[in-house]
């Protein structure tokens, strides 16, 4: 399948920055003037992308959020599902995952099948993306819905193996996820032996709270980094622009 015009945009950023920070809104969290106001502020200091998206999604009014945002950002809004019921037209692109580390074959391809012909009927563009969950010290929401078990953290390797056959799959993004709200985020010798054996762009969140520790994952390799939970206290500019900075190691 051939790249898309947002992932593309994408690598080209990933080129011209070096990394990039993401902020994940959670549907489920915000309401409508909510989500626009997090979403505008984050892109107005420094955020890259958004992401939308949760483990688990009752929001119906989803489309016409997204429209919202649109309307009032020029920068990508990719939908990161949870599950196939969450496609909903209006992004930019999907992030559209396979829990490679677990062996649910619901997260491996049932999803995906229900999923897949929305995103064709919608025109959604595309972005192939391993999904990789990594033990955080606590169960996770990710991990419970999921039901599957996530590498351990001390087992960089196996992730690196994940990694390699994700990307023999066609798969040309790989997410490290540690999981909402992770006590502790990816170790970073997860995305260093993802780095070292395969070529796909690495994402990683999950627990990351302060900008050092963002510069530490894109040191070892990762090229954009998450960061969700964080936003729905803290509504600060000045650590929103920490984080680009920190992340942002070319001009
Ligand atoms: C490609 C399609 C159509 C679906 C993919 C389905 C897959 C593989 C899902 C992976 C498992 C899963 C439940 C992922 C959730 C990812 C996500 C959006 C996490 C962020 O949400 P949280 O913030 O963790 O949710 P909480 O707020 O409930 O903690
Ligand atoms: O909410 P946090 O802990 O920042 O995690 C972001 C993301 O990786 C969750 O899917
Ligand atoms: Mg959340």
């Amino acid at each position: 399948m051939q790249i898309g015009k947002t992932e593309a945009r994408l690598n080209a950023e990933i080129e011209r920055r070096g990394a990039l920070f993401a902020v994940l809104l959670d549907p489920d969290t915000s309401d409508d003037q909510a989500l626009l106001r997090a979403g505008k502020l984050a892109l107005e200091n420094g955020a890259d992308l958004l992401l939308v998206g949760g483990s688990f999604m009752g929001n119906i009014n989803l489309p016409a959020q997204v429209a919202a945002l649109k309307k009032e950002v020029s920068l990508p809004v990719i939908l990161f599902p949870g599950g196939a019921s969450q496609v909903v037209p209006g992004f930019d692109a999907i992030l559209f995952t396979t829990l490679v580390t677990g062996r649910n074959p619901n997260y491996l391809i049932d999803e995906q099948v229900r999923g897949g012909v929305l995103v064709r009927s919608f025109g959604l563009e595309a972005i192939p993306t391993a999904y990789e969950l990594i033990n955080s010290g606590k169960r996770t929401a990710v991990e419970y819905i999921s039901n599957t078990v996530p590498v351990p953290a001390d087992k960089p390797k196996l992730s690196m193996v994940h990694s390699i056959a994700a990307e023999l799959m066609g798969m040309r993004y790989v997410y490290l996820e540690a999981g909402s709200g992770a006590e502790t985020p990816v170790p970073v010798e997860h995305i260093a032996y993802t780095r070292k054996s395969t070529q796909m762009k690495i994402i990683t969140g999950g627990g990351i709270r302060e900008p050092e520790t963002a510069a530490v994952r894109v040191a070892a390799g990762a090229q954009i980094i998450v960061t969700g939970t964080l936003w729905e206290k803290v509504k600060d500019p000045v650590l929103l622009k920490e984080f680009a900075a920190a992340i942002h190691t070319k001009a």
